[in-house]
């Protein structure tokens, strides 16, 4: 098929940023996309550049989405770059949502899918470093997705590897709304909910700093909640596995919420973000843990960069978590890491 590249014929003001989606075809992207031409990644009056990636086989679907994006009228969609060359699809682009990878199925753990998606973050961090600008701001959604964006940012290595996120913003949406519903209150009025470590089953969904507005009051969620045992316990596990649990009734993995997951990140790390926010972040130490692993801190966003939120305490119960976490990322930051020397990508 054919691939025609569109370039809307829209006068801005403002210079278009390029944003590129990789995984174009699949269905996070399906719903990623039409938020980031509406405006509410970059904002309402942000012109936007789309370039979707995809491998060759899918570009006739892709085809079928560049239709759609056309057929939806958006007025700050000014073009679209349909391809299947990473070289192409990196292309001085701003930012790159890479959510492009084999899903997990029912039974998997995330890790298992690390032979199969490192590669494609090798591949990509080299197109990234030839083509992207240096700012390029990467978000990795593709799992095992804290190993994913540490392999892009080796292969990158003129660009700074605070620019290689991953995402885990997915689990703050459903800490942050499991308790809401729990107080019978908006997840708007729940805040400092805290995802630490990896996007995994060990992750450490924390709400010892959290608070919620409870009938006009701000109190802490935990006296709010009145149960430090089923926050310990239940609540950690329910977050935990809520990822599979969504694949094991849909039969796919989470999509919607995933696609609404990666735009909440890339805004606030783009706008700025008003609360503490989660994200999968180079460590430099921060709370005694490793360095060299991607690894999800409490963040602060402005002027375009994130800043890890300092002092909180860490207790007992805590380290434990967060140590458990920490031992799985630098179990898979090697494994990563050989099957990257042993492939001939
Ligand atoms: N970090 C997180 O919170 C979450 C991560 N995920 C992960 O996101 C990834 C994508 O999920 P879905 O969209 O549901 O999968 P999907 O299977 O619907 O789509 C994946 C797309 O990626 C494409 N793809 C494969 N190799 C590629 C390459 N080298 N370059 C560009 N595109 C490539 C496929 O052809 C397919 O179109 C999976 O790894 C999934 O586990 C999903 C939900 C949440
Ligand atoms: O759990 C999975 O592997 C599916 C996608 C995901 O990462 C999630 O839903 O949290």
């Amino acid at each position: 098929m054919k691939l025609v590249m569109i370039e809307l014929a829209i006068d801005f003001q403002s210079e278009p940023v390029r944003v590129v989606v990789t995984g174009a075809a699949g269905q996070i992207a399906y719903s990623l996309l039409y938020m980031v031409a509406k405006g509410d990644v970059f904002g309402p009056n942000q012109p936007v550049i789309l370039h979707l990636l995809d491998i060759p086989p899918m570009m006739g679907v892709v085809q079928g989405v560049v239709m759609e994006l056309s057929d939806c009228a958006l007025p700050l969609l000014r073009g679209v770059v349909p391809t299947a060359d990473p070289d192409v699809a990196f292309k001085d682009v701003d930012a790159a949502f890479l959510v492009g990878a084999m899903p997990r199925k029912e039974g998997m753990e995330r890790k298992d899918l690390l032979a199969a998606n490192v590669g494609i973050f090798k591949v990509q961090g080299q197109a990234i470093e030839r083509n992207a600008k240096r700012t390029i701001k990467v978000l990795v959604v593709g799992n095992p997705a804290n190993t994913n964006a540490l392999v892009c940012s080796k292969y990158a290595p003129s660009i700074p590897k605070e620019n290689f996120t991953a995402m885990t913003r997915l689990d703050q949406n459903r800490a942050t709304a499991h308790i809401a519903e729990r107080l019978n209150v908006s997840c708007a009025d729940v805040s400092n909910v805290i995802i630490w470590g990896n996007h995994s089953s060990t992750q450490f969904p924390d709400v010892r700093h959290a608070n919620a507005t409870v009938n006009g009051a701000k109190v802490s969620v935990s006296e709010a909640i009145k149960d430090d045992e089923y926050l310990k316990t239940q609540f950690v596990e329910k977050i935990q596995k809520r990822g599979a649990a969504v694949i094991a009734a849909r039969k796919l993995s989470s999509a919607m919420s995933a696609a609404k997951a990666a735009s909440d990140h890339m805004k606030d790390w783009w706008q700025g973000s008003a609360n503490w926010v989660s994200m999968g972040v180079i460590s430099d130490g921060s709370y005694g843990v490793p360095a060299d692993v991607v690894f999800s801190f409490p963040v602060i966003c402005s002027d375009k960069k994130w800043t890890i939120v300092q002092g909180l305490e860490i207790d007992e119960y805590a380290r434990g978590k967060l140590d458990i976490t920490a031992k799985e990322l630098i179990e898979e930051r090697e494994e990563a890491l050989a099957v990257c020397q042993d492939s001939n990508l």
